[in-house]
């Protein structure tokens, strides 16, 4: 017997739910796709971030502000299992390593591909990079919509959420902090 727990025979009990018919021409093979397509969404849960790095780290003797803006994010709220999404800004000053650039979005998608919380998700970011890597600071800035507050609830189309997380010198030094805000500001 077909164990009833797999995601598959959950998204068939789900269409029985809400009324359809889950033997239809159209919805035969949709708890397949739905399963294979949360497999990918929350891919994050079987990644480790270091892995996501990679042996991308270089020795490099530099100590100026490295950014990185407009990487796209796609993720889950935690609460409603629906996308949020936007653009994250990463900056840090290191300290004698820095990262292969793409792994910066690698890790962003890491964390991301995990049911989040936006304000979680900005500061796991800053606190790895941090870490990794003993950057002197960091700041990571969010801004994202929730599909959660237009598709449904409140149902408010333009409003858009901005987390920030400000490491070390990005934390202590206001004009270090306004250094990065005024670089990732959008030209267009
Ligand atoms: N702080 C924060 N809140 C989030 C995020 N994603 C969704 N939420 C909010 O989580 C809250 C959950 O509130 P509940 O009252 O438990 O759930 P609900 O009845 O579905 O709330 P409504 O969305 O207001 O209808 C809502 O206010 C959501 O907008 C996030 O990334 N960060
Ligand atoms: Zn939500």
């Amino acid at each position: 017997m077909a164990d009833d727990k797999t995601t598959e025979a959950l998204i068939r009990q789900l269409l029985l739910n809400v009324g359809e018919d889950p033997d239809r021409e159209g919805l035969v093979k949709t708890p397949e796709r739905v399963a294979k397509s949360y497999e990918f969404l929350l891919r994050g849960y079987r990644q480790r971030p270091e892995d996501a790095m990679g042996d991308a780290i270089f020795h490099e003797d530099c100590n100026h502000m490295v950014i990185v803006r407009d990487i796209e994010v796609y993720s889950l709220c935690e609460h409603h299992l629906l996308p949020f999404f936007g653009r994250c800004h990463i900056g840090y000053i290191p300290q004698g390593q820095v990262f292969g650039v793409s792994k910066l979005a690698r890790l962003v998608d890491c964390y991301a591909s995990r049911l989040q919380l936006q304000e979680r998700l900005t500061q796991q970011i800053a606190r790895f990079i941090k870490g990794h890597i003993n950057a002197e600071g960091v700041g990571v800035v969010m801004e994202c919509h929730h599909l959660c507050m237009m598709m449904r609830g409140v149902e408010k189309q333009n409003s858009c959420m901005v987390t920030s997380a400000m490491l070390g010198s990005f934390h202590n030094s206001e004009a270090t902090r306004n250094e990065f805000l005024q670089l990732i500001q959008r030209q267009n």
